[in-house]
């Protein structure tokens, strides 16, 4: 899209969620530096009014900042010449009840703004266009339908005349699909599943490129799936999306395959066979007529909900001497992999937490891990109690995006390090009930560094951590890098955390009113450089405060109301689907509330 092409060549707007479509998160902004960032001072705050998970971050386009909430998906656009003064706001009426179908809080990771528009993919499924100066409604769009667990979260993206969406709800046995719209009227252009028929997901065996060859077989979407299951496939979309314009290809990836007891997705008692094709693989398509140019599934079969949906970064890298035009993803099952963005090819896949035990290590002629079988949830065509399975279902990396500095060439990645107990058990599907079918319970890693949450540098070309700091929680926020030479993440206790890129060393930190797991963004104002971020505790890390899970009474209607009919393993340790148990003293450290909060140094007098 132009207008985005355009606004992101300009370094003194924060054009996208994700920076740019390469999903950097990287600013060749300068004037703060690794010398003078102790001196960042608050400039302005901005409460948001809305309480719950606040993901995403602020866009900056010109002398507007566009910021959003979650439930019920306020938007304010934001004078940035009278800071704070709002210009204008906009506020949808949503239907509560999609409340309780959200799996991981009432986030989500904010708008996209384009040709005089602001898109936003709302709660209950409506994709809306609004007018950039007055807030106004253009049109309309419905994308899914909440009574049978169908909800929004995710960024939209637009690339040229289209806007992308994906849809969530793995957790209700939703079949994925990502689908693109006219910006201009609404009309829905395609849509791609993630299960199913080849002419459903958009794949020509005889085309599309898996592992550097065509795919050959047919309907691998429906094979590797017992009878209809795939119709429940999940493989959700609700992850980020980014692009590459000289290649024109979209790339993202899906979610877990259906319900998560393994068993029920089983075509036969070896796992090779059950692959559950097209979750947790990431997919290239022209944007145009979305036609998959490229697959490549990180983990066939999951048995401990590792969603594939995390950002997949374009750069261009420096690998045996050659410059390659690579994408790297983060994944939740612990792997970190480097492929060739225009083939699909797999170059590099290791371990970005040596504490990952689920799998040895990825076969790099099949692109398959080599599971290990005591952490294996399904054992001779049978459900599996497992304990200790490194890392948790929260993966080593969830949503928040991480940066990659083109001045480094490394990239700055927020982690996990929580592992869990997983018990599958049998689950019957019912249209806008969740169909989840385990109990996990999370902890912290055994034999870890200090934390639950590590923020590292990775080379993706070696395949190895660079340096590596630990934090007390999860680290739920996106990473920002900058050619200043600092690189800035928040943690779930409230705190925006300023590091040297070189060494991982801190140079400051900022308690900020709530926890962290929106994205640091920064722009330039009348010549002066910002940090900006929106505090407010969420998201799947701190559900427990989020919806009020923390008490064993809360944390046990939950669970009756997940596990219909399962009696087993509920309270806290298990509520919020495993998260609320390694999370439990977060309120010692911060309670809810959305708060932007910007930051300068002032100016010296
Ligand atoms: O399967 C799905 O459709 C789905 C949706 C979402 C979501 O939309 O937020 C999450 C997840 N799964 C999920 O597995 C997960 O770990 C997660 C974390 C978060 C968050 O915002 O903190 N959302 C989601």
């Amino acid at each position: 899209n132009d207008s985005i092409l355009k606004n992101e060549a300009n370094p003194n707007n924060w054009a996208s969620q994700l920076g740019n479509y390469a999903g950097q998160r990287y600013s060749p902004l300068n004037q703060i530096t690794t010398d003078n960032v102790k001196n960042l001072q608050v400039a302005w705050s901005f409460s948001t009014g809305v309480l719950r998970g606040h993901e995403g971050g602020p866009i900056v386009v010109g002398d507007v900042m566009y910021i959003h909430t979650p439930f019920p998906n306020k938007v304010f656009a934001l004078d940035l010449n009278n800071p704070g003064r709002v210009i204008w706001k906009y506020e949808s009426v949503q239907d509560p009840t999609v409340i309780p179908v959200m799996c991981c809080d009432t986030v989500n990771r904010g708008v996209a703004v384009a040709d005089g528009k602001v898109f936003l993919a709302q709660a209950d499924n409506t994709l809306v266009a609004l007018d950039a100066k007055t807030g106004k409604e253009m049109w309309k769009a419905k994308n899914g339908d909440h009574t049978k667990g169908e909800t929004l979260t995710a960024a939209p993206l637009v690339v040229k005349d289209k806007v992308f969406v994906g849809i969530s709800g793995g957790e209700f046995g939703v079949r994925g699909h990502l689908t693109a719209y006219d910006t201009n009227s609404g009309k829905m252009v395609w849509r791609a599943f993630s299960t199913g028929p080849d002419a459903d997901v958009k794949i020509d065996p005889s085309k599309t490129m898996m592992m550097g060859k065509p795919i050959g077989q047919k309907d691998l979407g429906v094979s590797t799936w017992p009878g209809d299951e795939w119709k429940r496939g999940g493989g959700t979309t609700w992850g980020w999306y980014t692009y590459d314009p000289a290649l024109n290809l979209i790339y993202y990836g899906t979610g877990n395959p259906g319900t998560w007891n393994p068993t029920q997705r089983a075509v036969d008692k070896d796992r090779a066979k059950s692959d559950n094709k097209w979750s947790m693989t990431i997919f290239a398509r022209d944007p145009d007529t979305g036609e998959a140019k490229w697959v490549y599934q990180k983990t066939p079969f999951d048995e401990w909900d590792f969603d594939g949906v995390n950002e997949n970064i374009l750069a261009d890298i420096n690998m045996n001497g050659q410059q390659r035009k690579v994408l790297v993803n983060f994944d939740r099952n612990g792997f970190a992999y480097t492929l060739d963005r225009a083939t699909g090819e797999l170059l590099v896949a290791q371990k970005y937490d040596p504490t990952v035990n689920w799998a040895t290590d990825v076969d790099m002629k099949t692109g398959r891990p080599n599971v290990v079988d005591k952490y294996s949830t399904f054992a001779n065509g049978e459900d599996k109690n497992t304990s200790a399975v490194c890392p948790a279902a929260l993966g080593t990396k969830d949503q928040q995006p991480a940066s990659f500095s083109p001045d480094t060439g490394l990239f700055y990645v927020p982690t996990n390090h929580i592992c869990m107990d997983y018990e599958p058990f049998s689950v019957s599907y019912t249209a806008g009930q969740a169909y989840v079918g385990s109990t996990v319970s999370m902890y912290p890693t055994p034999n870890s560094h200090g934390g639950m949450g590590n923020f590292i540098a990775w080379d993706a070309a070696a395949g190895k951590i660079v340096w590596s700091r630990p934090e007390r929680f999860a680290v739920w926020s996106g990473a920002l890098s900058t050619k200043g030479g600092v690189a800035y993440y928040g943690t779930l206790e409230g705190y925006l955390v300023a590091v040297d890129m070189k060494d991982g060393k801190e140079l400051w930190r900022f308690k900020t009113p709530s926890g962290i797991i929106g994205n640091i963004n920064t722009y330039t104002h009348n010549g002066k450089q910002y940090v900006a971020v929106l505090s407010g505790v969420g998201g799947w890390a701190g559900i427990g405060l989020a919806a009020g899970l923390t008490q064993e009474a809360g944390a046990q209607a939950w669970h009756n109301a997940v596990h219909p009919g399962h009696t087993e393993g509920g309270g806290v340790a298990t509520a919020g689907l495993g998260a609320v148990g390694a999370h439990q003293s977060l309120g010692e450290y911060t309670q809810l509330g959305g708060v932007l909060t910007v930051f300068h140094i002032p100016d010296q007098k």
